[in-house]
């Protein structure tokens, strides 16, 4: 039995969490994690068993998988609590910095423990990312616009940076057009990670969305990905938690466990 500790269970995507891991064989909810909650369990609709914290202090290593969808500016220290107390970090958090990445990359090697970063556990986004690899090659010139619910917190999204990554990864930038524009509205060109345009839409509605746009000479390509609903997630979360501790070392992104 894999014993979960759900990080962020009060939010949307822990709510969906916790669905997941009570309706599937082989897993249990063991405890939760949120700051601002209160330890009653009977207002949360959590069964008596399930340990509720409000501190990370107060965990205790009795976990094998530490899913976590809290906030930008808590994921590094949570995914560092997790591996330094030998918990497998399944992260879905967004927003973790480059060099925390990277710290947190080389503190699991040292552990030899599995975990998963995951910008995002939706099929069509993995696909998304991978197909615009592949495009990036060929169409240097690319813009990302992603489209978010308003309550996102953060921007861009962690999917559209990972985007722009990938894309400036696989493009040569000698080739793509060189941006003179001048904004007669400041931030019309969105921001850029690498001479990559990200652009941010946050709208009553949306889900999450993505769209590359590829142009050439005398030719577009475009593509879009749409999660309609967050139960979208769900089967990547279900695969990383099952998975992770097979792996010996952090992985980013869910197509490695695929
Ligand atoms: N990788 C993926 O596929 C996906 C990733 N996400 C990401 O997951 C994250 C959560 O999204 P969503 O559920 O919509 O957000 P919500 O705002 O609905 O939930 C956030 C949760 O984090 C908790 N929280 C707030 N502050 C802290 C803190 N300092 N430490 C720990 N927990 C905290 C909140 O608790 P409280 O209510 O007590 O404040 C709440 O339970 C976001 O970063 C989002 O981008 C979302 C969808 C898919
Ligand atoms: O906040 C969200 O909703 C989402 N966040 C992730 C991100 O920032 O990329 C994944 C998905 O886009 C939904």
């Amino acid at each position: 039995m894999i014993k979960v500790l759900l990080a962020g269970f009060t939010g949307s995507m822990g709510q969906k969490a916790i669905n997941l891991i009570d309706t599937t064989k082989g897993m249990e909810l063991s405890g939760v994690y949120s700051p601002h909650c209160v330890q009653d369990n009977a207002k949360y609709d959590l069964a008596s068993q399930v340990k509720i914290y409000n501190s990370l202090d107060q965990i205790d290593s009795n976990y094998d998988v530490w899913v976590d969808f809290t906030q930008p500016d808590a994921v590094y220290e949570n995914t560092k609590f997790a591996i330094e107390h030998d918990i497998h970090p399944v992260i879905g958090t967004s927003g973790m910095k480059d060099e925390h990445q990277k710290e947190l990359l080389k503190l699991a090697q040292t552990k030899q423990l599995g975990g998963i970063i995951a910008p995002n556990f939706g099929l069509s986004a993995v696909l998304l990312m991978k197909f615009a690899g592949e495009a990036a090659k060929y169409f240097p010139d690319a813009e990302v616009i992603e489209m978010h619910h308003q309550d996102k917190k953060d921007a861009p999204s962690g999917t559209a940076l990972n985007t722009a990554k990938i894309i400036s990864a696989n493009r040569d930038e000698d080739k793509a057009s060189k941006d003179e524009n001048k904004d007669n509205l400041s931030g019309s060109r969105g921001g850029t990670y690498d001479g990559v345009h990200v652009h941010a839409v946050r709208l009553p509605g949306y889900v999450a969305h993505e769209q590359v746009l590829f142009g050439g000479a005398g030719e577009a390509l475009t593509l879009r990905q749409d999660s309609f609903d967050r139960g979208s997630f769900m089967k990547g979360v279900k695969v990383a938690i099952e998975k992770v501790a097979d792996l010996d070392h952090l992985v980013i992104g869910l197509e490695n466990i695929l």
